[in-house]
């Protein structure tokens, strides 16, 4: 059975083997990551506990303007063109907390930010306070992964440092229902796709369900216990002409039973331009896409693929 390859964030190697990795696979476990095993488990059950709430409390803090909060079962449609209907999943988005804009115009200049939501501690004690916990631990997983990648691809050890310091970064929790996935009636878990920014740390439970799409076929990426599965986003890919992969995924229910994960998305600041870095183009390999802003790429991604979600309605403070 194909398994990613295992980078060991304490060895001497790992910025060796993950180099290898993102040009062979763009997909790898990360291991001895430094996260314990009590803040996992807790953010699995507080997780759980959210989405086993009624619909109405999970609809109070549907996602708002900002993308933050609550987005139902079959809202984001991750391949709009092959799906039938939306992903069978639900999510929640949480970012940084940052202040609430102050008026219309700041705002429309703050895209994507703004305060989380966050549901009632009567609800879900402990909640808010979890999530934050877990959001800061894994800034840092991803600023010393980011720093050992720019190790392992010859790049200045501060080149993430400085476009990623707004930590623009998500943290997504999702819930697959038990339906049974039919790709080839467009029935999935999470249509195929290639996630949008610079690294996602995914977090799952011992269910089954995600799959790469490697040269053509698609390929199972078993749980891997204490270990996160870590993948390229776009960025990578465009920064570096196709020689670091953001490898297509989808999630497939085959056994029939729900299943929870935890993304988080490393991102670059929303201003960074992503340009063909130098080393990776010349006059006989030219760069194969055009520069782009890290912020605008999500904003498009996020109005393509989320039906509740209007990127020119940033600046609407009464929006629905
Ligand atoms: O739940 C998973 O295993 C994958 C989720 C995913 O690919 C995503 O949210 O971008
Ligand atoms: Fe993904």
């Amino acid at each position: 059975m194909w398994e990613p390859p295992v980078v060991d964030m304490e060895s001497p190697e790992a910025p060796k083997v993950l180099a290898k990795a993102c040009k062979d696979v763009g997909f790898f476990y990360v291991e001895n990551h430094g996260v314990s095993k009590d803040a996992m488990r807790e953010v699995f059950r507080q997780s759980k506990a959210f989405f086993s709430l009624g619909i109405d409390d999970k609809m109070a803090v549907k996602a708002d303007r900002h993308n933050r909060g609550f987005t139902p079962m079959h809202e984001e449609i991750l391949d709009p063109s092959k799906q039938v209907k939306g992903d069978t999943k639900e999510g929640y988005y949480i970012f940084r907390e940052l202040p609430t804009p102050s008026d219309g115009e700041e705002d429309a200049a703050r895209p994507l930010k703004g305060p989380n939501q966050w549901p009632s501690e009567d609800l879900v004690p402990g909640w808010r306070a979890t999530m934050q916990s877990y959001f800061t631990t894994m800034h840092a997983v991803g600023v010393r992964l980011s720093g050992l990648l720019s190790v392992g691809l010859g790049l200045d050890p501060s080149f993430f440092e400085s476009c990623t310091s707004e930590m623009a970064h998500a943290l997504r929790l999702l819930h697959y229902s038990a339906e049974v996935s039919d790709p080839a009636k467009g029935v999935m878990g999470a249509g195929a796709h290639s996630d949008y920014g610079l690294l996602t740390l995914l977090a799952t439970d011992e269910v089954p369900g995600l799959q790469v799409r490697l040269d053509g076929e698609w390929l199972d990426v078993p749980p891997r216990e204490g270990a996160f599965i870590c993948n390229l986003g776009d960025m990578l890919q465009r920064w570096t002409n196709d020689e670091l992969r953001s490898t297509v995924h989808r999630v497939v229910n085959k056994l029939g039973r729900e299943r929870y994960s935890i993304p988080f998305f490393f991102e670059l600041n929303f201003d960074t331009e992503v340009v063909c870095l130098p080393q990776c183009c010349s006059e006989e390999n030219p760069a194969k896409y055009p520069p782009v802003t890290a912020g605008s790429y999500i904003l498009n991604k996020y109005s393509q693929t989320h039906q509740d979600f209007d990127g020119n309605q940033q600046n609407d403070e009464k929006s629905p």
